[in-house]
C-alpha cells in the first residue's frame, strides 16, 4: 500500500440492508464513443449511505460511467433510475432536460478531479458556497453568509478567507472549497471523480480523513472513481472493478482487495503490494 494507507485508519465494515429501496440503479447500461472505448452491460444498486469506488486503468471507462450515472452523459442504451423517496422513482434520461438538471441541483453533489472544473474562479470562496444555497431557494444574505463561513469551518479552511478567490488557494484547498460548495444544501448522493488525484501524498491523506467524516457524518452515498486502491479501501464499502469498458468483479471492498477472485484484480492488487 502507498503511504497514505497507514495515514488514516480503514472505515469500518458496513452492511446495507437489501430489503431498502436502492437510492440509484442502473440497468444494462452503455455508452461507447467508438468499440471499446467507453463502457457497456453495467448493472448497479447503491443503497442509501453506502460508499461505491469504481476502480480499474486508465481509459477503461470510469469517468464515462459516472457522468452517465450522475445524469450528465445519456446512455446509448439501459437505464438509470434515482429514488426520490420511498416508492417514487425518476428515470433519468426519461424526464425532461429541465426536469433532470433540478433533479441535480436538489438531490446531487459532482465533485471533480480538477477543483476548478467544479468552482467558479471570478466569485469568492463564500460566493461558490452561497451561489449552491441560493440555486436551492436560499434568499437570506445573513443566513447565506453564515452558512458559507460554517462550511469554510467543515472543511478546515480559516473562516477569514471567505473573501478571497479561489485562485489565491492551493490546490488542496481548492478541492476542500468544491467538496464544501457540493455538500452545502446537503444532497443525498455525492459522485466524485479521483476527489484526490494530482495532490501531494499528506495532502490527499488529510483530504480522505475529511471526505470520510464528512460520508460518515452526513450519510452521503457515494459513487468514487479512484484509480488508488488504497483510496477505496479507506473510503468505500464495495468496489467495482472496470477492464476496457466492463465490469469485471464487485462486492464487498475487503472480499475484493483481500480475495480478489478475476485476474485482472489480482493483478490490480499485486501491483499495488509489490510497491
Ligand atoms: N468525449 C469523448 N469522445 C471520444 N472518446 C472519449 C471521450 N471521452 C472519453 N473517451 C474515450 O473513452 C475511453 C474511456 O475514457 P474514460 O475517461 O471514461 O476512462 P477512465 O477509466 O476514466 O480513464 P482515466 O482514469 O484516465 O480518467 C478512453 O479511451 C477515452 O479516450
Amino acid at each position: 500500500m502507498t503511504n497514505l494507507a497507514s495515514q488514516v485508519a480503514p472505515s469500518k465494515p458496513v452492511t446495507f440492508s437489501q430489503a431498502e429501496q436502492a437510492l440509484l440503479e442502473a440497468q444494462d447500461l452503455s455508452m461507447l464513443y467508438a468499440p471499446g472505448k467507453g463502457f457497456e452491460g453495467v448493472d448497479l444498486s447503491l443503497y442509501p449511505g453506502e460508499v461505491l469506488a469504481i476502480v480499474g486503468e486508465s481509459g477503461s471507462g470510469k469517468t464515462t460511467l459516472l457522468k452517465t450515472l450522475s445524469g450528465r452523459l445519456a446512455p446509448q442504451s439501459g437505464s438509470v433510475n434515482y429514488c426520490l423517496e420511498e416508492g417514487q422513482t425518476a428515470a433519468l434520461y426519461q424526464i425532461s432536460e429541465a426536469e433532470r438538471r433540478s433533479l441535480i441541483r436538489a438531490n446531487f453533489g459532482i465533485v471533480h478531479q480538477h477543483p476548478m472544473d467544479g468552482l467558479r474562479p471570478r466569485v469568492s470562496a463564500g460566493g461558490n458556497i452561497g451561489e449552491r444555497l441560493m440555486e436551492n431557494g436560499w434568499r437570506n444574505y445573513q443566513q447565506i453568509r453564515e452558512q458559507a463561513l460554517t462550511w469554510l469551518k467543515a472543511v478546515e479552511i480559516d473562516p477569514s478567507r471567505i473573501d478571497d478567490m479561489p485562485l489565491t488557494f492551493s490546490g488542496g484547498m481548492q478541492q476542500r472549497l468544491q467538496i464544501a460548495r457540493n455538500l452545502v444544501t446537503h444532497p443525498k448522493l455525492v459522485f466524485m471523480d479521483e476527489p484526490t488525484g494530482g495532490l501531494d501524498v499528506s495532502v490527499q491523506a488529510r483530504l480522505l480523513d475529511l471526505i470520510r467524516n464528512l460520508v460518515t457524518e452526513l450519510q452521503l452515498a457515494v459513487v468514487i472513481v479512484t484509480h488508488d486502491l488504497a483510496v477505496a479501501r479507506l473510503l468505500a464499502h464495495r468496489i467495482m472493478v472496470m477492464k476496457q469498458g466492463q465490469v469485471v468483479e464487485s462486492g464487498l471492498t475487503d472480499r475484493v482487495l483481500d480475495d480478489p477472485r478475476h485476474p485482472y484484480t489480482q493483478l490490480l492488487v499485486s501491483s499495488v503490494l509489490q510497491q
